[in-house]
C-alpha cells in the first residue's frame, strides 16, 4: 500500500481558520472533502519547506510563523498518509487564487465541526476545538 508523507497548513486569520474544499477525486472518501491545504513532501524538502512551496503553488499565498501543531497517521482504503499540520499566518489573503480547490471558507473555531472533513483531518479539527474550549 502506498504511504504518503504530507504537510498541511492551518492558516489563521484573526481568530478564524481557512478551510478548503478539495476538487473531485477518484477516491470518493477524499473527493470534495474539506481539508487544510498542502501536499506531499518531496525528496530533499522538510515538512515546512514543502508546505511553503505547496501553499504558493495551490493558493498563491505566502505563509509565515509556521508552528508545528500535530502529526496524524491515517489509513484510507487505498493508501495511507502521515500528515504534519502547522499553524501559520498569511499576509496577502486578498491575493488568494484557488488553483486546485473548489472553495474556501474562513470560519471561527466553533464553526469547524459543521464541515464535511477528510477523515484524516478530524483529529486536527478536534484538537483545535478542544484548545479553544480549554
Ligand atoms: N494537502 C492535504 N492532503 C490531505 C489532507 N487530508 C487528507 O486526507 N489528505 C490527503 O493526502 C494526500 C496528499 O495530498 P495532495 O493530493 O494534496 O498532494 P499533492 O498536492 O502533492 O498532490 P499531487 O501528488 O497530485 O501532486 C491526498 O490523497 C489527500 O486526499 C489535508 O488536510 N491536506
Amino acid at each position: 500500500m502506498k504511504h504518503y508523507f504530507v504537510s498541511a497548513a492551518i492558516i489563521q486569520v484573526n481568530d478564524e481558520i481557512l478551510c478548503f474544499q478539495r476538487g473531485p477525486s477518484k477516491f470518493d472518501y477524499v473527493s470534495q472533502k474539506y481539508e487544510f491545504p498542502g501536499g506531499k513532501i518531496e525528496v530533499g524538502e522538510t515538512p515546512e519547506s514543502a508546505l511553503v512551496r505547496e501553499i504558493k503553488e495551490e493558493l498563491n499565498l505566502n505563509i509565515s510563523g509556521l508552528d508545528f501543531f500535530q502529526t496524524v497517521d491515517h489509513q484510507y482504503p487505498d493508501f495511507k498518509i502521515t500528515m504534519h499540520a502547522f499553524k501559520c499566518f498569511t499576509s496577502n489573503l486578498e491575493e488568494i487564487q484557488l488553483n486546485e480547490h473548489l472553495n474556501f471558507l474562513q470560519l471561527s473555531l466553533s464553526q469547524l465541526s459543521g464541515l464535511d472533513w477528510a477523515a484524516a483531518d478530524i483529529p486536527f479539527v478536534e484538537k483545535l476545538i478542544s484548545e479553544s474550549n480549554g
